[in-house]
This record gives structure tokens, C-alpha cells and sequence, in this order.
């Protein structure tokens, strides 16, 4: 993939970060955005514009949108899918046949499939088996880095050599691209991390002090490791960008949903309530039961994660939330299991 320019990208999603990427591409390679919504589409190809998803930035001109998945998909070298967890397995499902055999499919999800449990890369090679599959992620709100805030973010596949063809596909003089081969590690780093987000939201609305955010940070990345190594991640990534700087992120941004249904629920509002009066994902929500489910099965102790998914989905407050992991056992820092 040395002469990048030829290389063609299609991204599945216009949502906020599937038109932030795509956007990011374009800057470097000849890039289709594939959107369902016909407007969305128009605007993007009118306008140079997403206002649904990330009002008052300009796009790149040279970004084409089609609402034709064969279109998008059919002659790409790159395929990228920015499509929510819960959608990702019909999308995929329906441009499979419009897929080249050899080409590397790239995730930008950060979430776990409910039922199945698997993460992304799973799901991409159940429904397309054979591709070179992988994720980009890290600590990358998407309006900052349509604004120009510097970033660094990871490609992760199983060959670096492949990783290393992709740097370029994404990078620019303000978005560091590095590689890691770690795939599971970086892809649980990012679906784990809005879990702990909803914690420190829930933190933020109840109005705790900044040591006790920066101890449910801190003990989340414990439980993030914990589980992600249990899972076959490398704990090294896990202190990466893709664990410990997205965690950082998403917990210190107002930018973040996670973070804000946190917030939300912390006012008093049901879970049904915020995800009602959402117009984007928060992957945390479902992902948080498919977590407790594996850390069970597992016999991994995520308490953080517990006391989330008991306010998201059985009615316990965030008050209740945080006395019960004030009552959490403190063992060893470095060994202990809480
Ligand atoms: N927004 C951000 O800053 C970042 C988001 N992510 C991850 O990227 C993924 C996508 O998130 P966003 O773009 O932010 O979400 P969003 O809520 O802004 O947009 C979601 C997009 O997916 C489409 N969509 C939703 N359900 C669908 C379905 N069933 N079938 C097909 N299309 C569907 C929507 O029409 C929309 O275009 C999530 O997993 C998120 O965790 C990762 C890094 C940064
Ligand atoms: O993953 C993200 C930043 O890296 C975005 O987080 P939210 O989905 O919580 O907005």
C-alpha cells in the first residue's frame, strides 16, 4: 500500500466518529462515506456538511456519501466500519457480497455485541472471514479532532506490516497514528472504558470530589486490565492509549456521551429516559451488562462495572452506587481482586 493516494477507502457510518475518520482519510486517499439516511448523504455531498452528527464543522469537498452500500463498498482497498455495535453484524451481513476477498477491514467500534458477546473483529470475521481485521482507536473525541486538537490514536492488527501500510490511510500532521498487534487488548481498552466513563459521569452529577473521580479512573483501568487480561489482552496495552489514555478521555470529557449518561442518570433520570432523548450512541449501556456477563463467567471482580450496570438496568441509584463501592473490601494495590 506504499502509493497511498490510489488507495481507495470506504467508511460504513456518518455518524460523529464514522464521518470524523472518513474525513480524516479523504485528507489522504480517495474516501466514500456510506450513510442509510438520504439527507445525511445529500448534505455531506451538497454542503460539505453532517450537521445531525458534528455541527458547524466544514468537511473535506473531496468526501463523496452514497446511501449505496454496493457503491461504497464494491472497489475499496480499505473497509472501515463506524457502525454502533448493536448494527454491525446486519450491515456487514448486508455488503458482504459487495466485499473483495483480500482487502483489511478496519473497526472503529468500541462496544461489545449483546448475546454473543464478541467484540468487533470477532463479528467482522464471523460474517466476512478471511480480510485482515483490525480496529482504530484511542483517545479521540470526535469534535476535538474535527476541530484540530492534536491526537494520537492506534491501528491494531494481528501483522504489523499490515498496521504499518494503514498509518498513513489515517494520519495527518495533528493525528499520530501508531501500530500495535495487540487486537484484543486495544479492542477491549476501548469498549471497557464506557463503562468506567458512566461511573465517573454518575461521579461528576453527584458532585464527588476530584479524589474520588481519579479513584474510580484509577480502579477502573485495574478492572479494565483485569478483565482484558483474562480475556487474552497484553496488559502493557492496557497502559497504552487505546486503555488508559482513552479511559482519561472519556471520563474527563463533558464531549463525552458515556460520560453524560452518567451525569444524566446522577440527575435522576432513567436509563430509558436518556437513551429517549439521545440522538447518539453510548455504548457503555449495553456493553456493561455483556461485561458483568463475562467477568461472572470468568470469575473476574469488576466491581465498578457492577454497581454501573446495577443503576443502568436494575434500578439502583447512583447514590446506592457509590456507597456500595465505598464498602468494597481494599486489598493489595498491585494483586488484589477489588
Ligand atoms: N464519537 C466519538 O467521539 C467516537 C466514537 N467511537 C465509536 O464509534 C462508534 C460509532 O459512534 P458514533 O459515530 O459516535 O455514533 P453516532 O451516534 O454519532 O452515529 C451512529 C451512526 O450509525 C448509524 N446507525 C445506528 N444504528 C445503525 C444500524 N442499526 N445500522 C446502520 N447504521 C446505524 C447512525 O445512523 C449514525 O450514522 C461507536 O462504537 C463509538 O463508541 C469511537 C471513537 C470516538
Ligand atoms: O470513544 C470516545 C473517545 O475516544 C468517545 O466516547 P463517547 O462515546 O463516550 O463520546
Amino acid at each position: 500500500m506504499g502509493a497511498v493516494r490510489q488507495v481507495k477507502v470506504a467508511v460504513l457510518g456518518a455518524g460523529s466518529w464514522g464521518t470524523t475518520v472518513a474525513s480524516l482519510a479523504a485528507r489522504n486517499v480517495d474516501t466514500v462515506l456510506w450513510a442509510r439516511d438520504a439527507a445525511v448523504v445529500e448534505e455531506i455531498n451538497d454542503k460539505h456538511q453532517n450537521s445531525r452528527y458534528l455541527a458547524g464543522f466544514a468537511l473535506p469537498r473531496r468526501l463523496r456519501a452514497t446511501t449505496s452500500l454496493e457503491e461504497a463498498v464494491y472497489n475499496a482497498d480499505v473497509l472501515v466500519t463506524g457502525i454502533p455495535s448493536h448494527g454491525m453484524r446486519q450491515v456487514l451481513s448486508d455488503c458482504r457480497d459487495f466485499v473483495r476477498p483480500w482487502i483489511p477491514i478496519i473497526s472503529l467500534t468500541k462496544g461489545l455485541e449483546q448475546g454473543t458477546r464478541l467484540r468487533m473483529t470477532q463479528v467482522i470475521d464471523e460474517l466476512l472471514p478471511g480480510h485482515p481485521t483490525g480496529l482504530l482507536a484511542g483517545p479521540n473525541l470526535a469534535t476535538e479532532i474535527m476541530a484540530g486538537y492534536a491526537a494520537a490514536a492506534v491501528i491494531a492488527l494481528p501483522d504489523e506490516q499490515v498496521a504499518a501500510s494503514l498509518q498513513t490511510v489515517f494520519a495527518s500532521p495533528r493525528f499520530r497514528v501508531y501500530t500495535n498487534t495487540d487486537v484484543v487488548g486495544c479492542e477491549l481498552g476501548g469498549a471497557l472504558k464506557n463503562v468506567i466513563a458512566i461511573a465517573a459521569g454518575m461521579g461528576t452529577g453527584l458532585g464527588v470530589g476530584d479524589n474520588t473521580r481519579a479513584m474510580v479512573i484509577t480502579r477502573g483501568l485495574a478492572e479494565l486490565t483485569r478483565l482484558g487480561e483474562a480475556l487474552g489482552g497484553d496488559p502493557r496495552t492496557f497502559a497504552g492509549l487505546t486503555g488508559l489514555g482513552d479511559l482519561m478521555a472519556t471520563c474527563m470529557s463533558p464531549y463525552s456521551r458515556n460520560r453524560m449518561v452518567g451525569e444524566k442518570l446522577a440527575l435522576g433520570m432513567t436509563t430509558e429516559q436518556i437513551v429517549a432523548e439521545m440522538n447518539m450512541v453510548a455504548e457503555g449501556i449495553k456493553t456493561s451488562s455483556v461485561v458483568v456477563e463475562l467477568a461472572e463467567e470468568l470469575g473476574v471482580p469488576v466491581p465498578i462495572c457492577q454497581e454501573v450496570h446495577g443503576v443502568l438496568h436494575l434500578g439502583r441509584s447512583p447514590v446506592q452506587a457509590y456507597r456500595g463501592l465505598r464498602r468494597t473490601a481494599a486489598t493489595s494495590e498491585i494483586d488484589g481482586l477489588a
